[in-house]
């Protein structure tokens, strides 16, 4: 049963945050392991003669969040609801809120969120809709709400929210992560560290398709001056920051770019009978011996790791390589949907290095590096030989390995 939280955020503001738990889903999007789970962030704040609700949860959890809210506010009090993305993990709740409230409130939010949300739950819900522009303000309640288009983060719907005066930003998506971490805020390091590497594989997977526009769009926070002095960043998934809250962005920065670690290299194979992997033992052997650091995915008969893991972990690798095998004159099915999510997701300037095993004809290498050499990869070699690899094919994989560890950038760019 998800949980359900209810915290007030702030000593002199009646601002709270509900947030429900998702402990059951397993795919997020229908797409991407999660057994980490994910939090859905809502937040309410009342003000004088106004009461403003920041986005809702899924649908299936719309009774937990109605109690929650509940708690906290007649539902007919709501004066506003800004909605700053239309995905139905945040926009699901909204026609049972808007029914609850009896259609009084005010729904603010992009022209393209108004066009998705009466796409998604019809008219009724869209009839008292106020469609802001890039920049605009309102005064709600006494403050000013500030509203900035976030396009392509990962919608095109996608806005912020910045309270001007209290200098906190609602981010909705952006700042978001998966799993469901033990408190609500970075005020432990230790939750924080732990909570990194899910908000990786929520860029990457969420919004890898677009990383370009992770930049860009913080790049457009900044010139406005809005992060510089950010009190709070209040993410529609996971942690909110009030302790450091510019890290949140700066980790999206360094996702966005691809920014590497040092030494780390991404080896993925696939191996039905052991002669892919026995060149991947070579592989790793001649990595190690110049101080890199392989961090190894391998789908056997008895391993198959899941493909937002994996998608996690190339941001910050220096470079990859791609074992495979050749299977019916093409490549191996679990490395073909691996790197077609790669190339869609996780596409940066990066060296890789194709090594592949085959039984007659081969070809599995010839396919990825025509892949490869299509998206913003840096191929550097293919080395595909037949059956167990010969003492000639060992030499030829630790030659390609030293020039992979050449062509390694250090830093790592988009
Ligand atoms: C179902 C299946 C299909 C295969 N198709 C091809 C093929 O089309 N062309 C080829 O050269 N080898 C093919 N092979 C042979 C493998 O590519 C070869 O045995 C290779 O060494 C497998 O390495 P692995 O055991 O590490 O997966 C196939 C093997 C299997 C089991």
């Amino acid at each position: 049963m998800p949980k359900v939280w209810i915290e007030k955020l702030t000593e002199d503001m009646e601002l709270y945050l509900i947030r429900v738990d998702d402990d059951q889903i397993k795919y997020f999007e229908a797409a991407w392991d999660i057994p980490e789970g994910i939090t859905y962030n809502s937040y309410l704040l009342k003000l004088n003669d106004a009461v403003v609700l920041f986005d809702t949860v899924k649908k299936d959890y719309e009774d937990l969040f109605m109690d929650a809210l509940k708690k906290l506010v007649d539902p007919k009090e709501i004066t506003h609801i800004i909605v700053h993305h239309t995905e139905p993990d945040h926009s699901g709740a909204l026609p049972r809120v808007l029914e609850e409230n009896e259609y009084k409130a005010m729904v603010i939010g992009t022209q393209f969120a108004r066009n998705l949300l009466e796409g998604f739950y019809g008219k009724k819900v869209v009839e008292n809709f106020k469609v802001i522009k890039d920049g605009e303000e309102m005064k709600i309640g006494g403050k000013t709400f500030r509203f900035i288009t976030v396009p392509w983060l990962h919608w095109p719907d996608t806005m912020i929210t910045y309270l001007v005066e209290d200098k906190i930003i609602f981010s909705c998506d952006a700042g978001g992560g998966y799993s469901i971490p033990e408190t609500i805020d970075d005020s432990s390091e230790e939750v924080v560290e732990k909570y990194l590497p899910y908000v990786t594989k929520y860029i990457v997977t969420v919004i890898g398709h677009y990383h370009k526009y992770i930049v860009e769009n913080i790049r457009k926070l900044k010139e406005l001056g809005i992060v510089k002095d950010v009190k709070m960043i209040l993410p529609g998934h996971g942690l909110i920051w009030r302790r450091d809250p510019i890290r949140i962005f700066r980790h999206y920065e360094e996702v966005g770019a691809g920014r590497a670690e040092k030494g780390k290299v991404l080896v993925v194979y696939d191996s039905m009978y052991g002669f892919v992997e026995k060149r991947m033992d070579i592989v790793i052997d001649e990595l190690k011996k110049h101080g890199m650091k392989p961090v190894i995915y391998k789908y056997t008969d008895k391993v198959a790791p899941a493909v937002s893991d994996i998608l996690g972990e190339v941001p910050s690798a220096e470079a990859i390589v791609i074992g495979v095998s050749t299977y019916e004159a093409d490549i191996h099915p679990r490395i073909r949907y691996l790197l077609y999510e790669i190339i869609d997701k996780a596409n940066y300037e990066k060296p890789v290095l194709i090594v592949g095993a085959f039984g007659w004809g081969g070809g599995a290498g010839k396919k990825i590096e025509s892949m490869i050499t299509r998206s913003k990869f840096d191929h550097v070699m293919t080395v595909e030989s037949k059956g167990a690899p010969s003492a000639e094919d060992e030499e030829k994989i630790r030659d390609a390995v030293r020039e992979l560890i050449q062509r390694s950038l250090p830093t790592g760019n988009t």
